[in-house]
């Protein structure tokens, strides 16, 4: 069994009373960066930051590339909240404790999710830096039951059987694309699949080879649990994945799935990645709210 460490509404909601106590920010937008992806908080102005290991209740990083701040501030006027550093499964917290955030975002105000990560390729047209849009994602924990909406059901975040389907807004896809081609990424710019293993080992040939037949183009460790409870509680979701290194699919191959690497090719892509998800927030229109 999975350990049951169902958040607690009172907690996340102490936590986003406590933030909202510290600064006089309130974000609509919340953008989590990927490893070695922490720069994207550098665009906000007007910073706010706090180490996680003083903000009650949140978890700390482990990881290197996941600095552990959490970044208020604005963006094209916009105000916004970034995760610099994300927790994930690996690190040994549960599934429920690695997406608090995501409620304490709810709870603040927020109503868009803009998720980054880095990621395999596994479809082979895919190149080293390229930037794929996720339309989808293959959550293989949550086969094994391993899901962050597990446990009793608090109706106050949402619905006990969230639909999935339309996890990944098909507008502000579109919207990355436009902004895409626009600032002349096209030729590095894919949309696809994004499949989530629980990590922290990178996968066998034979794994590789298993997941592109399933349909997947990307794998990774993060991302798809975060926007299960953010879509659970009504957030707007938008993710993209940069493909830091090929999948090794070929028993003839010399390449090995390194840590460095992945932190390596965020770094050459950051300038870019900085670009799209600023000129991204410029352009999404905010969400209508409808009066009954
Ligand atoms: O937080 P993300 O999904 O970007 O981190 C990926 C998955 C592992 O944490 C790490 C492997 O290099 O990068
Ligand atoms: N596999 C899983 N997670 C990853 C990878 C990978 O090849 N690259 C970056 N994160």
């Amino acid at each position: 069994m999975f350990p049951d460490s169902s958040t607690c509404y009172e907690d996340c909601k102490a936590t986003a009373e406590w933030l909202k106590a510290q600064t006089s920010v309130r974000p609509l937008v919340a953008i989590v960066c990927g490893s070695g992806m922490g720069g994207l908080a550098d665009m906000l102005k007007d910073q706010v930051a706090f180490n996680y290991k003083d903000i009650p209740n949140f978890p700390q990083s482990t990881v290197h590339g996941h600095a552990g701040r959490l970044v208020f501030g604005t963006l094209k006027g916009r105000p916004c909240v970034c995760m610099q550093g994300r927790f994930h499964l690996y690190e040994g917290y549960a599934i429920q404790k690695i997406t608090l955030p995501m409620r304490i975002f709810s709870l603040m105000g927020v109503e868009t999710v803009i998720l980054t990560n880095a990621a395999g390729g596994l479809n082979q047209d895919f190149k080293v830096g390229d930037i794929m849009i996720i339309k989808d994602h293959v959550n293989i924990p949550g086969f094994a039951g391993n899901n962050p909406l597990t446990g009793p059901n608090d109706d106050r975040f949402g619905v006990r059987f969230p639909c999935m389907s339309d996890a990944y807004d098909r507008d502000l896809q579109q919207l990355a694309l436009d902004v895409g081609q626009e600032l002349g990424y096209g030729d590095f710019l894919r949309e696809g699949v994004y499949c989530v293993l629980g990590g922290p080992s990178f996968e066998t040939i034979a794994e590789c080879r298993m997941l592109h037949k399933l349909g997947a183009d990307a794998v990774g460790m993060s991302t798809v649990h975060e926007v299960i409870v953010a879509r659970h509680c009504g957030m707007r979701v938008f993710a993209l994945s940069l493909i830091t290194n090929k999948s090794v699919m070929d028993y003839d191959s010399e390449e090995k799935a390194n840590h460095e690497e992945v932190l390596e090719t965020s770094r050459l892509r950051s300038s870019q990645l900085q670009k799209m998800v600023s000129n991204l927030v410029n352009k999404m229109e905010p969400i209508k709210h409808t009066n009954f």
